[in-house]
Parts: structure tokens; sequence; C-alpha cells
């Protein structure tokens, strides 16, 4: 859990604050503030996997947005009030609940952990439990999360540890147990475990076992018979603590209260924005902000918000940015048209700030994943080719910049035309995509890692130079070629070899892949399941054994 009980504490008291500015002034401005600070809260509850509390903060705010009405609905019925009343004391008590168990100083918890701009030669731990009666039969994926940084305790169903412990993610093999009483013991380990994620594994998989251990509490549920590296990648997926950047949104809009509005709207909800007044001036904007979504105001003085919206289509790099019309038009077939000539969604002033905030949303994870599919590999999340090497090109102009090393390593796994003639293209499929989980487990989140070719990755490691870079790649190798890849009832594994240059030994983007490539055909000449740095007398190859 990421989410400090301070922060958590102020975010609930600033709620509540708006609440009784509600009861001791019922209009519809202060029910607005209270809605708004309520959408945000529980925003911040799911972004912080604070589960226990996320149900109570959801009941609460289905319950307000569909009172907002208008400026006639306030103040509301006094028992409608007084049901409120009673949502916000739950809330309050499940929150001042989970500050008592979880209440240890995030910074004390942390202490210990890796840091996340030191180069990382001590792989990233973090830790699962698995709760079941037969580890057995999961052992060899278990014993294989291990080599991705995740280390696996196992907790029997009946002998659970009374001390409620930070858990990050439980797994539940419901496998052995009674089909009456599974359920049960899922919604007690909900209660215990508040802001951990819930797996449900071997849930028999028709739809009413499947609903109940999603209303019990199970936040993803693996019918029986999943394949494991179905399992393994949602567990990897769930541990990858990449923080995202903050949505940006460019807001284009003349009346200066209408932009303060929306700004707040936005500043409550974590959405980064930048506003201009002018039209005119919305290119270089798009150009020096870069925003996930413009909000544009539909009439303004110099030039319609369609206008604005035309111009900017004609910009290949964004076509595809996110409009979002404001205006007081409530005619449709002019919103029709509108939506024609390059916009997206229309939003009618007065907006309601809670459904703003809403499709602001979803519009930019929609953008944001077009964005990933377009510069990523869909095998394994990496980047692809073409952007691996404008990352890199870009890394090299900052390490230029400010005079620091960095090492670039073309990684190519060995004999892989062997394993896709022995076991098949799906199962080489697997290979891939496990070295492309391990590097992302290992590597640091300014790192470079892409997929530069089939069996190909590319890495660039920024601040590192070749020894150290040996040192990671090294060991990242190591750790590699102790993965057992299941096939049938049986398992192999594979290696890599790898070849590194650094800068500023080669200076441009081209002589370092360049050279890295040489550097990779050394290692495979001598043997692969190595480390070669090119210009250095040494190589990482260790013999079996
Ligand atoms: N399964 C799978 N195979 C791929 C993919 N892309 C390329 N390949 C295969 O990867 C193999 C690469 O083989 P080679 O370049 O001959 O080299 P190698 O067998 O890895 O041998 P060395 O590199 O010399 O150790 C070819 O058989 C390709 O068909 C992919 O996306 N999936």
């Amino acid at each position: 859990m990421s989410c400090s009980p301070v922060e958590l504490n102020q975010k609930c008291s600033s709620l509540v604050a708006t609440w009784r500015h509600y009861r001791g002034n019922p209009t519809f401005e202060e029910f607005v503030e209270f809605a708004v600070t309520l959408n945000s809260f529980c925003e911040f509850l799911i972004a912080k996997s604070v589960a226990g509390v996320t149900h109570a903060g959801h009941d609460l705010e289905q319950l307000a947005l569909t009172l907002f009405g208008t400026s006639e609905s306030h103040p509301l019925p006094e028992a409608t009030i007084e049901t409120l009343q009673i949502k916000v004391d739950t809330l309050q008590q499940a929150i001042a609940e989970f500050i008592a168990t979880h209440g240890k100083p995030q910074e004390e918890r942390r202490a210990g952990g890796a840091n996340a701009t030191a180069v990382v030669d001590i792989p990233k731990q973090r830790e699962v439990w698995f709760v079941g009666h037969a580890p057995a039969t999961w052992r060899e994926m278990l014993s294989q999360l291990s080599y991705f940084g995740v280390r696996v305790e196992f907790q029997h169903w009946d002998a659970m540890p009374p001390v409620i412990a930070d858990v990050p993610l439980l797994l539940l093999n419901i496998a052995g147990l009674e089909a009456d009483s599974w359920p049960e013991r899922v919604r007690e380990l909900r209660k215990r475990f508040g802001s951990s994620d819930l797996i449900g594994l071997s849930v028999p998989s028709d739809f009413d076992s499947l609903q109940a251990a999603l209303t019990a509490g199970c936040d993803h549920c693996f019918p029986e018979g999943t394949g494991m590296p179905i399992i393994l990648a949602k567990i990897l997926e769930l541990n990858d603590n990449q923080e995202q950047e903050d949505y940006r949104v460019l807001v284009v809009e003349d009346s200066h209260t209408a932009t303060r509005l929306i700004q707040r709207t936005l500043e409550e909800n974590g959405v980064d924005s930048h506003a201009i007044d002018d039209p005119r001036f919305v290119l270089d904007a798009m150009k020096s902000y870069n925003p996930d979504l413009i909000l544009m105001d539909m009439y303004m003085p110099t030039c319609t918000g369609v206008e604005a919206a035309r111009v900017i289509r004609q910009h290949p790099q964004f076509l595809s940015v996110p409009i979002v019309y404001l205006s007081g038009e409530t005619d449709v077939a002019l919103q029709i048209d509108a939506l024609r000539l390059g916009g997206d969604h229309f939003l009618t002033k007065p907006f309601n700030p809670v459904f703003l905030n809403a499709i602001v949303k979803s519009k930019i994870e929609r953008y944001r994943a077009l964005r990933r599919s377009m510069f990523h590999d869909s095998l394994t999340g990496l980047l692809n080719h073409t952007s691996s090497k404008r990352s890199l090109d870009a890394a090299l102009a900052n390490a230029t910049k400010v005079d620091s090393p960095l090492s670039v390593a073309m990684i190519d796994i060995d004999h892989f035309k062997r394993v896709n003639d022995h076991y098949g293209h799906p199962i080489g499929d697997q290979v891939i995509r496990s070295l492309a989980w391990l590097l992302k487990q290992r590597l640091r989140r300014n790192d470079i890692i892409g997929r530069y070719g089939g069996e190909e990755f590319l890495v660039a490691l920024p601040d590192t130079d070749g020894e150290t870079a040996f040192r990671v790649l090294d060991r990242i190798r190591r750790d590699f070629s102790q993965i057992k890849h299941p096939y049938a009832d049986n398992s192999f594994n594979s290696t890599f070899s790898s070849g590194v240059a650094s800068f500023p030994q080669w200076k441009y983007g081209e002589d370092l892949v360049k050279e890295a490539d040489e550097a990779l055909y050394h290692a495979k000449r001598r043997g692969r399941n190595r480390v070669v740095v090119a210009g250095m007398e040494r190589d990482g190859y260790l013999a079996p054994g």
C-alpha cells in the first residue's frame, strides 16, 4: 500500500468539512463542492488501492451523484440528509479502522527498500502470500516468481498469522475448500487485508462461483485450468510499481471564471492543466505542453472552438488528441456537426464537475492506451524498434548535455530457433515474454528497454558506465538462465548473450548500437550465455556448476 495514513486522514477531514458546510448552508453550490471532493477522494482511494475503505466511499458517492439535481433540488429533504450523514459516518469509521491497523509511518515501512534511482543490481523484492492447502501443485510457478523479484510466503487457510501485515498481494487457492465455505473465508480476508489485491486461484469456472468470489472480495479471479503464464503475467503486472505520469489537460476558454472552475475541478482530481484564453495560440501550447486532452470552449471572440479544432487536426502529430467541447449549446444538430469536425465529446454548460472529471479521465485513458499500442510492442509491452531508437537518441542527447556516461546493451536469446523448433512458436513467445518481464523487474524506471527485433532486445542505462552495466546485465543473465520455462509436464532453461558499448567512448546512437552488436557477436562466438563489453578484456561467462 502506498497510501500514507496522514494523507488519508487529511483527505477525509476535508471531505467531512465540505459535508458540514453543506449541512450549515444546504445550497446547490455547497453540494457541488461536497460531491467534487467526494469524487476526488474516491479516486484517491482507488488509485492507492485502499480497497476496504473504497467500498464505503463508493457507496456514499453513488448516493451523492443521484442527488445532484439543480439549485431547486436543495436543500435536500431531512431524511435524505440523514441517510447521507449515516454513510459519511460509516466512511469515517472505516478510515479510522484502516489507519489504526495500517498506521505505521510509511517511511518506516519503506526503510531498506530499493532506491528507485540507484543502479539496480540488487533485485527489487516484493512480497506475495500464497494461501492454500496444496502449494505443491503451484510450486513451479511460485519459484519462478522469485526470479522476477517477487518473494512468496506460504500461508495455510487455517493458520494465518494473527498480525495484519502490509502484504500487497494475496493469492487465494480455492482448490480443496468446501464449496459452501470458501466465499466466507475470502470475505474474512477481504476485511483483514483491506488494501491488498486478492487473486482467486482455481475458482470453479461457472458464473455463480466467479460471481461469489468477486462479491466476496477477490479483485481478480482465475478459473480452474487457467494457464500458468496468464497468472504469472497478472501477478507481475500487479507488482509493476511504475507510476503513471500525471494526466495533462489544455483548457482553451476565454471566460476566466469558467477556466478557474475547470482547473479547480481537475486539480482536485490530480489532473494537471494549463489554460490559454486565445485559441490562436493553441498550436504553441500543444507543442510546449503536450496535453493528453483539450477542453475547448465553443464560442470565443477570435474564433470558434470548431475552427480551432479543425486547425489542430491539420497537424498529423495532434490527430488523435481528444478534444472535448464546452458549450451552453443544447442544439443536438449543432453538437453533431461540431463532433464531425474534429471533436470527441460535448459537455453542456453549466457542467457537472464530477461528470467532467469522469469524461476527461476515460478519454485520456483511451488516448494513452492508443499511444501505448503505437509505441510499444504487443507481445512484451516494451518499446518497439522505432521507439527504442528514438528514446536512445533522447537519452544520449541528455547524457551529452550533462556529461554523464550511458551504456547500451544488445541482448539476444541463444539458439532461439531451436526453442521454436523443439517446443513450438507459442512457447518461444513465452520465453521472449519472460525475458521482457525480467528486464522490466530488474531495471530502473528511467532505463530504456525495447524489443529491437524478434528475440533481440535493446537496453540503454543512463548514468551507467560499462563496468556497472556489465554487473547489472550479468546478474540478469544468470537469473534468466535459471528460469524454468514450462513445457507439457516438463520444463527447460534458456540463455541469452549480450554485448555492451558505452558513451562517451562512442558518441553517437548508431555507433553505440553497432559496437554493442559487435560485442554481442563476440559473446555468441565465445560460446553464448555471456556478456561482453566492447573495449574491455573480460566477459561474464560462468562455467556451469
Ligand atoms: N516464437 C517466436 N520466434 C521468433 C520471433 N521473432 C523471431 N523468432 C525466431 O527467432 C529465431 C532466431 O533465430 P536465429 O537468428 O537463427 O538465431 P538463434 O537460433 O537464436 O541462434 P543464435 O542467435 O546464434 O544463438 C528464428 O527462428 C525466428 O523465426 C517471435 O516473435 N516469436
